[in-house]
């Protein structure tokens, strides 16, 4: 379990027990499933926010996932605090309820609940970053879109960023990858944009990652500039600071590259607190930071769920 002064964060068991709690809560306006199972067993949930939520409705989806990275915990409360918001803001915040009265919202809390629970094993944290299988693969190198391509992971199994063996190897790419193509309904992806939350550097980040252009196959200058834009309206907003991920450095085989090349759908990632660390310490913030360092970025994902409909919106343009 979590060390002493950090008892705030949910492990597994506690994350669970906050989704059901979720459900007991807020039985009309959230249905939970499990999307698979991780290397080691453990289910990958998905909740989905939404009136009628039983019902597929004709209304764009947003996607949240949360934790590929094992060590990065403050995302699993980050994920948690959306849930939060989004049901109980509903009966009194006007705003709230319009987003979830009109959008479908996913929420996968943790996508790599084995790699987290290793951290946290012994008690003492491992600074664990990858899933379980062997000596580990990075979840964020293990997609499928230019897997491998530009020097931008590892091939080597002990590496931080092991790419694994092939594209989509580990279980938890492999089942993340089946829902949100089960997303695509009378071959329109329903899913129109995604975070997926990281820490830390306080970051947002945009694709492509595996290339240091703005332009290239299957992204053109408008849609550079749609995630610019509001990539920018969104760090206006929690203060992180917004760039191309490749400015950062390059990678291959991330989420936002897959979710951007396979289905358009406009895919950040979220860096979040601490802005600097020395080496693994900026990984583990000690509870007393968690409900500022998520509340923070409340109003960049109001933003964002507001645009979920048309991105394209956010520089003028129709959809
Ligand atoms: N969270 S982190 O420290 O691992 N940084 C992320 C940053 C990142 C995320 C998405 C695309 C490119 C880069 C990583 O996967 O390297
Ligand atoms: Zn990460």
């Amino acid at each position: 379990d979590f060390p002493s002064g950090y008892a705030g964060y949910h492990n597994h068991r506690e994350m669970v027990a906050e989704l059901n709690q979720t459900v007991a809560d807020h039985g009309s306006l959230v249905k939970l499933s499990s999307i698979g199972k991780s290397h080691e067993g453990r289910d990958l949930w998905a909740l989905k926010i939404s009136d009628n939520v039983a019902t597929d409705e004709n209304e764009p989806e947003v996607l949240f996932t949360c934790n590929q990275h094992a060590r990065e915990h403050l995302t699993v409360e980050m994920c948690l605090r959306i849930i939060k918001q989004y049901t109980d803001g509903y009966a009194t915040n006007a705003n709230i309820k319009n987003l979830v009265d009109s959008r479908e919202i996913w929420v996968i809390p943790s996508v790599n609940p084995d790699g987290a629970e290793y951290d946290i094993a012994t008690g003492q944290f491992r600074a664990w970053r990858k899933n379980r299988q062997g000596q580990g693969t990075d979840p964020n190198r293990n997609w499928g879109y230019q897997w491998g391509c530009c020097g931008g992971s590892s091939g080597s199994p002990s590496s931080e960023t092991y790419r694994g063996p092939s594209a989509f190897s580990a279980p938890e790419t492999q089942r993340v990858r089946d829902f949100v193509n089960s997303r695509v309904v009378g071959g329109t992806q329903q899913i129109k944009t995604h975070i997926d939350w990281h820490t830390y550097s306080e970051l947002i980040l945009w694709p492509y990652g595996y290339t240091y252009n703005d332009t290239a196959p299957g992204l053109d200058a408008t849609q550079a500039n749609v995630f610019a834009t509001l990539g920018r309206r969104m760090a206006a907003l929690n203060g992180y600071t917004p760039e191309q991920s490749s400015d950062l450095y390059i990678t291959d085989g991330s989420v936002n590259d897959w979710m951007w090349n396979a289905h358009k759908i406009w895919s950040y990632t979220f860096e979040m607190y601490p802005k600097t660390g020395s080496g693994t310490s900026g990984f583990y913030p000690r509870d007393t930071v968690i409900a500022a360092q998520t509340a923070r970025n409340d109003s960049a994902v109001e933003l964002f769920l507001s645009y979920s409909d048309c991105a394209p919106r956010i520089i003028g343009r129709t959809c």
